[in-house]
């Protein structure tokens, strides 16, 4: 035999079925070994050279084992122990053997009755990729591509070939992954034995009841679906639950408690259960389809870049309803699912980091039906009702998500993991986890105070909380902490006046009084609520100042959040000569009305660097609003503000310069000279709130803005280029 030698050098598989034919084609096809097929049916070798599968036929012999670079068993696994006995006199130790088995245990096991121990240069493995067909006929070059392989090294194992081995499944296209051999037997037995074991029953009982000729006849895709792998090879399978039996059993045991359940559901006519349930496993089921999807799709980084370009010159004209406030959606789905009984909640807004905080309570148990795409009905489960999620709870980059969940976690009676991507992985969230010890929570986490956290519950105690930041996202934290204070919580804020996180808890029951520093919280469950969520703040604070930016603008929003908080900004730009009106439709300090809001020319401004912090979150509008003023504006204290907030500003005087806006700024102040904008390409770094601010600057520029990185634009503002269109100005998404 005279060839060249590949990169994997010399690659013998020993059982040459369509697991082991998939991986000798995969490695054959790309040109990365040379391919020796064995196989105790003399058919399927001849077919494998046949269909060009292998190279060659091989034997367990001298002569063909002694020069392999790498073997790798792929026969069932109660077969691995004789061929792992037939090959033991013939092995050098720099032969790298590896196996694709379902279970690794027995494998193990089996290796350490052959050799007395397991030798460095076996390191076991398994390919989570597959289908219900066997044989070489079947093999896939592509069958591994972008699914995960499993490995499960021993403490012994030779490092070099392990890296080989990692290489080795790599080269195919698969995600290595390594776990420890308990553990994999463990998940595997869950996420692969059972199911096969139920579709093999489920066909078999059916086919030997009375009915059975009518029952295949008209099963349609219900059971096609859920019954594909019961055409699984039966030696395959009888050889799994052989060799795994104390884990299938303990899942089985565990799925037949839960079946019976469902039994007495059914019997008794409980659809509150059924439903409860079914809400859950489709949930669950939809979102590890979407990490799936997004794996093998590719990585979050892979999607292409989105832009939005707005064009200038266009007045902002019509009325216009607003879907429900973002942050009051995240509030009201919490305050919902903490309480007891029903809650409907219509206008909620349901995109974006709204569906994290949607996610983390399904996770929980708490039933939550879409009855609408704006509109949830929540069956509550009380304070303290929340169940023990599965996995960790990912905020994903939710901070809205996170404020809200830490305290509620601090208040149940089970430990819980809460992780995050992104830049909340590395932000210090100390004022976030003060809270949470306060209520007696105990918090670990391996960087301090930063996120993954392990968080585990203490003995509950009354909590008095003095908050010395004018931060919404940790005064509504705060009131939840206080809300699971046994019998009266204690808050003091900076700005004693109701917010909407007051309102909307009162509206679910809370007993909550002011007094001059803050608020009493008595204990009290939270009863289910119906309510209509008020327009987004931060939409509504973006169309005003288009509207007042741009001539001949004439724009009503019907529905808009006002009151202390949220309309603070709104008289702001009224003191810096904007025109617009806010009509509120009841008298309470906390309201909902309508804004109108017209073209003016906007005055020069100074922000002292008090009113600097207070109007943070809009602050990239109003440097917008600098940046068209008549005059020199300065905005002091920007070196205050929380660094998120400073980095925002700064990426924004970026684009100021980049569109000829002269600013400067200088030792934590920000100066813009008035004027009007060049237009041109600018990026948002990912940030929907800098998107926006981009998006208005270019509302009366030179020339039309396109803004780069909206994904998360579009994300929290699906409907923007409809909102566009309904107030004719153009913004168009590529
Ligand atoms: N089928 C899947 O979806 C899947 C997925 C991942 C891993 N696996 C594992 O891969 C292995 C192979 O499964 P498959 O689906 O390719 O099965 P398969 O039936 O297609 O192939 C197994 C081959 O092994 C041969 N064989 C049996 N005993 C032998 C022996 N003593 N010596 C030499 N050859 C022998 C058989 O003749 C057959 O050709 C199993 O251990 C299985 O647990 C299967
Ligand atoms: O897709 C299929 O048909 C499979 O059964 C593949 C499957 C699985 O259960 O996911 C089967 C056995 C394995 O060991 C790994 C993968």
């Amino acid at each position: 035999m005279t060839h060249q030698k590949k990169r994997f050098g010399n690659v013998m598989i020993v059982g040459l079925g369509m697991i082991g034919g998939s991986f000798a084609k995969a490695l054959k096809e790309r040109g990365l070994a040379t391919l020796y097929g064995v196989d105790r049916r003399n058919g399927e070798v001849a077919l494998g050279v046949s269909t060009g599968v292998i190279d060659y036929p091989a034997e367990l012999s001298a002569d063909y084992v002694a020069k392999m670079d790498v073997i790798i068993l792929a026969t069932p696994v109660r077969a691995m122990e004789s061929v792992l006995s037939d090959l033991k006199p013939l092995l050098s130790s720099t032969t790298l053997l590896t196996d694709v088995g379902s279970t690794k245990g027995s494998v193990v096991e089996a290796a350490r009755r052959v050799f007395g121990e397991v030798p460095t240069h076996f390191i076991p493995s398994h390919p989570i990729a597959g289908a219900e067909k066997s044989g070489v006929l079947a093999a896939n070059s592509l069958l591994f591509e972008k699914h995960m392989a499993i490995v499960t090294p021993l403490p012994d194992s030779d490092p070099v070939l392990l890296d080989c081995l990692h290489r080795l499944w790599k080269a195919v296209g698969a995600d290595v992954v390594s776990m420890d051999v308990e553990h994999h037997d463990h998940v595997l037995a869950s996420s692969s034995h059972l199911p096969h074991l139920l579709a093999y029953t489920l066909v078999d009982a059916l086919a030997s009841s009375e009915r059975s000729q009518d029952i295949f006849k008209f099963a349609a895709g219900g059971f096609r679906d859920f019954t594909r792998i019961a055409s699984s090879d039966p030696v395959m399978w009888r050889d799994v639950f052989m060799a795994n039996k104390e884990a299938t059993l303990a899942t089985l045991d565990h799925f037949t408690d839960r079946l019976a359940d469902m039994r007495t559901a059914i019997e008794q006519g409980d659809g509150a259960s059924m439903f409860g349930v079914f809400t859950r496993a489709k949930s669950a089921r939809d979102h590890f389809l979407r990490l799936l999807e997004l794996r093998t799709i590719g990585s979050i980084e892979e999607v292409r870049s989105v832009s939005v370009t707005v064009l200038p010159a266009s007045a902002i004209k019509g009325k216009i309803s607003l879907l429900g406030d973002k942050s009051l959606s995240h509030k009201a789905i919490t305050m919902a699912s903490l309480s007891q009984g029903v809650s409907n909640i219509k206008n909620i807004d349901l995109t974006g980091d709204v569906r994290v905080t949607v996610q983390a309570f399904r996770d929980m148990g708490v039933v939550i039906e879409e009855i609408a795409t704006d509109q949830l009905r929540v069956h509550g489960v009380g304070l303290q009702g929340l169940k023990a999620p599965i996995a960790p709870i990912n905020v994903h980059q939710s901070r809205d998500s996170l404020h809200l969940l830490i305290p509620v976690l601090a208040g149940q009676q089970f430990p819980v993991t809460v992780t995050a991507e992104g830049e909340l992985l590395s932000q210090s969230m100390k004022e976030l986890f003060d809270l949470a010890r306060k209520m007696g929570g105990q918090l670990e986490s391996s960087v301090t105070d930063c996120l993954p956290v392990y968080l585990s519950p203490g003995t509950p105690s009354d909590v008095s909380i003095r908050l010395e930041t004018g931060s919404e996202r940790l005064r509504m934290a705060a009131l939840l902490a206080a809300l699971y204070s046994p019998y009266e919580g204690v808050l003091e804020v900076l700005e004693p006046c109701l917010s909407h996180s007051e309102v909307l808890l009162r509206q679910f029951g809370a007993d909550i009084r002011e007094t001059n520093s803050g608020f009493h919280i008595f204990s009290k469950p939270l009863t289910g609520a119906d309510f209509i969520l008020s327009g987004d703040v931060s939409k509504t604070a973006w169309l005003v100042l288009l509207a007042a930016l741009s001539p001949g603008s004439d724009l009503v929003i019907q529905n808009a959040c006002l009151g202390a908080v949220s309309s603070g900004y709104l008289e702001f730009l009224q003191s810096i000569g904007a025109n617009i009106s806010l009509n509120p439709l009841n008298g309470d300090e906390v309201y909902e009305g309508s804004v109108e809001g017209g073209f003016a020319e906007l005055k020069a401004f100074t922000l002292l660097p008090a009113q600097t912090y207070r109007l943070r979150e809009e602050l990239p509008l109003l440097c917008v609003a600098a940046a068209y003023a008549k005059g020199e504006s300065k905005i002091q204290g920007i070196s205050a503000l929380p660094y998120y907030d400073e980095d925002r500003v700064l990426s924004l005087v970026d684009a100021l310069n980049h569109m000829k806006v002269a600013c400067r700024y200088q030792s934590g102040d920000l100066i813009i000279e008035g004027g009007v904008p060049q237009g041109g390409e600018v990026d948002c770094v990912g940030d929907d709130r800098l998107a926006l601010a981009m998006l208005a600057l270019g509302v009366r520029s030179k020339a039309s803005t396109k803004v780069n990185d909206c994904q998360k634009l579009l994300e929290e503002f699906n409907g923007l280029e409809h909102v566009a269109k309904q107030l004719g100005f153009h913004c168009s998404v590529a």
